[in-house]
């Protein structure tokens, strides 16, 4: 998998980032990616993996030790101060705690940018007048920060970022600090936006779930290094590395109920016992590949369960199936699947418990 499709013309363009602070700490750790205009990129990550030092160098919250932040074509390290604050107006970034004023009303808490910026009053009341509607807030004009909902505050959050009309919108954990559903609403919303406003997205999460839901393309770091990335279909469906896999598992591992595996027959003398978790591209040819497996190796092999989501419209499947027979062939027969594209992975019976238990 490669970053390729955004490699010309990038609108965010990092390369050989590092970053190790002054604790002896590796928050980054030749780090590369490009994303191209108008895709909304996820980073992915456990806590402490690098994400937030990452996104933060994109608009220089953080100086990288070495390496490039190319940001709409302009090289953010060779900036001046002035420089600089001309470029940060050009990227939105909105957080997960939202930032907002207190003593300020919602209008005044979007306008805050503009203010800084200079704008004269008219033209800040005239952009906060086009941002509210947008972001769903027109009755909340002059509500104070503590009488919104979280999702509410998030919107202005959003509302803000987008006063100075940048081009790019970083969002760190944007939806961290949310319920399912405003996080779904709130996801909604921001590629909404993208759409209408042909905005550059990057966002950082510790949710695969977030990158699902709207996320073109994803890198997944670990220990301050990108170890993973390309289409979030393709990464979904033939994951590479554990982390990923791991995370993958949180949200498309599928119910297998504990007792259905409990239920399994015990394999018969000189058999072995396989459970497999099998991910697939496109709903319909699994059946036929299980069927043509179980004659080529003369394999007993039962769909204990089953189901077909998608990504962006495209579907892919998830099946996990307990396979019998003699080990090598069920090996071979594994093999010979994963030659034709699918991902297969080993299952123990404690580890489907588990992946029950995440889905
Ligand atoms: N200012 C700092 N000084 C020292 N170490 C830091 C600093 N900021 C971050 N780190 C460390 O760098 C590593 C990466 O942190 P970072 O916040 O980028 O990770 P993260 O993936 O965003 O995690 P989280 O979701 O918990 O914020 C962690 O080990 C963190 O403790």
């Amino acid at each position: 998998m490669t970053s390729s499709p955004a490699e010309a013309g990038a609108a965010i363009r990092l390369a050989g980032l590092r970053r190790r602070f002054a604790t002896g700490t590796v928050a980054l750790d030749d780090v590369s990616l490009a994303v191209a205009p108008g895709e909304i990129f996820g980073i992915v990550g456990r806590s402490g993996a690098g994400k937030s030092t990452l996104i933060r160098t994109v608009n220089l919250l953080e100086r990288p030790d070495s390496g490039t932040v190319e940001v709409l074509g302009q090289d953010m390290l060779a900036l001046d101060d002035a420089g600089l604050r001309a470029a940060r107006r050009g990227i939105g970034m909105v957080f997960q705690h939202f930032n907002l004023l207190s003593s300020r009303t919602v209008a005044a808490n979007i306008a805050f940018p503009l203010e800084v910026a200079g704008l004269p009053r008219a033209e800040r009341e005239r952009r906060v007048a086009e941002l509210l509607p947008l972001v769903g807030l027109a009755e909340k004009r002059d509500n104070y920060p503590a009488q919104l909902s979280g999702g509410q505050k998030q919107r202005v959050g959003i509302a803000r970022a987008l006063a100075s009309r940048p081009r790019v919108l970083l969002c760190d954990e944007a939806t961290s600090a949310l319920d399912p559903e405003t996080t779904a609403d709130i996801l909604r919303l921001i590629r909404d936006l993208r759409d209408r406003l042909d905005l550059t997205v990057l966002l950082i999460t510790h949710e695969m779930a977030v990158v699902k839901a709207i996320c073109d393309r994803v890198a997944v770091m670990e220990a301050g290094r990108v170890i993973e990335q390309g289409r979030v279909f393709d990464v979904f469906t033939r994951p590479q590395a554990a982390t990923t896999r791991a995370f993958v598992a949180e949200v498309i591992g599928h119910a297998v109920p504990p007792g259905t595996v409990a239920r399994l027959p015990e394999p018969g003398p000189g058999e072995a016992r396989r459970l497999l978790q099998v991910l697939f591209a496109g709903p319909s040819s699994t059946r036929s590949v299980v069927s043509e497996a179980s004659r080529r190796f003369d394999l007993d092999l039962n769909i204990v369960s089953g189901r077909i989501d998608e990504i962006g419209g495209e579907p892919f499947g998830i099946m996990a199936l307990a396979a019998y027979g003699p080990a090598e062939r069920i090996e071979a027969a594994t093999g010979w699947m994963r030659g034709l594209g699918l991902d297969v992975t080993p299952l123990s019976p404690e580890a489907m418990a588990t992946v029950q238990e995440a889905a």
